[in-house]
């Protein structure tokens, strides 16, 4: 069964439609970002399914049970869900042990401990439940978080850019632990972010935002891949668009000569399109009659980053050749595979 079922969700502040219709599902112990620039409704969708902020359609529910629908509102403290947020939002007068278990009810005195015990273990805090928060790292405080939001056992976690004040040389090593607490509990998660890179990193879907839509939802993979528009493909990584030709339903022609899509195109015959091609989608030799030349080039240590010009169009190219010089000729080939065009 799904843990979370968003369909048709539609809210506004003072008349400004910020969410326009959204559906999502999430399974159980699936991580989905929600990933976007600033502004498209990401942090809305959040409040939404935390019960902080009304929908005016559609519906939101946890294991089939309706929380936001018409004529239904399950108000926050009802809702099993567990938040955490940038500022962590930890009370500054308790103790890492209160914090832990300030949301934890109806529990005997044994349970509770146990409880707390369990948590400070899983967050890796053992021997810190007697300090308070000033006295803990950014990355301590934001362990307590999750100990905190995860210790009352909610359906749901959902996080609100909780990386975003952790240095960036303990961030990626943090999210890694902070995901696998969350495997390992087998917790559902929604994660908001405008980073593709922690959204790669901490989750196993994304839901990419454009203008309180959601353009996209799927796999890290083939939103890389196969993204059905060009917003897509861009807000996941570098790209080049190469003029191209339709030849048949698994070839184009290009300034690189004949490309071969491994996938049905379907695209009319002579039509021209922009075929997506990520840089290290191009192979690079050096060949001194190429039809390519290097304009730019940007050393990175273990490979290179070159620009290089062909007839009118300038293509990124990243390549493990690190050698190669301003203007030198090269050849620019692209190995059969599922072209994407638009
Ligand atoms: N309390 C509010 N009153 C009026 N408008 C608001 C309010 N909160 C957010 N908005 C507007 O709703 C839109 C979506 O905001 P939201 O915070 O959901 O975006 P976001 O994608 O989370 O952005 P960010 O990454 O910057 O947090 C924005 O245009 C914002 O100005």
């Amino acid at each position: 069964m799904s843990t979370l079922t968003i369909q048709n969700v539609k809210s506004d502040y003072q008349g400004q439609v910020i969410l326009k219709g959204l559906n999502l599902t999430l399974e159980q112990g699936e991580i989905v970002a929600l990933l976007g620039p600033s502004g498209c409704g990401k942090t809305t969708l959040l409040r939404a399914i935390a019960g902080l902020q009304a929908i005016s359609e559609g519906s939101i529910a946890i294991n089939g049970q309706s929380l936001s629908a018409d004529g239904v509102f399950v108000p926050s403290e009802n809702r099993g869900i567990g938040m955490i947020f940038q500022d962590y939002a930890l009370f500054p007068h308790l103790t890492v042990s209160d914090n832990i278990l300030f949301g934890v009810k109806d529990l005997t005195a044994k349970e509770r401990s146990e409880r707390l015990e369990d948590m400070l273990q899983l967050v890796k805090l053992e021997g810190l439940g007697k300090r308070y928060p000033h006295e803990l790292s950014g990355g301590q405080q934001q362990r307590v978080s999750i100990a905190r939001a995860l210790a009352y056992q909610p359906e749901l976690l959902l996080l609100d850019e909780p990386f975003s004040n952790i240095d960036s040389q303990v961030r990626s090593e943090m999210m890694l632990e902070i995901r696998q607490i969350l495997k390992q509990r087998n917790v559902s998660a929604v994660f908001v972010t405008h980073s593709k890179d922690e959204a790669f990193v901490f989750a196993d879907k994304l839901a990419l935002f454009k203008e309180g839509g959601i353009v996209q939802h799927g796999l890290a993979e083939e939103l890389y891949a196969e993204p059905i528009e060009r917003y897509v493909a861009e807000f996941l990584g570098e790209g080049n668009y190469l003029t191209v030709t339709v030849k048949s339903p698994t070839q184009v022609s290009s300034v690189l000569g004949l490309i071969e899509s491994t996938k049905t195109l379907n695209l009319a015959l002579n039509s021209q399109g922009e075929l997506l091609l990520r840089p290290q989608q191009i192979d690079l030799q050096p060949a001194s009659q190429g039809h390519g030349e290097i304009v730019e080039r940007r050393f990175l240590g273990t490979i290179c980053h070159y620009w290089v010009k062909v007839g009118l169009q300038t293509l990124e190219v990243r390549s493990q050749l690190t050698a190669l010089k301003l203007g030198q000729k090269v050849n620019l080939s692209i190995s059969a595979h599922p072209l994407v065009i638009f």
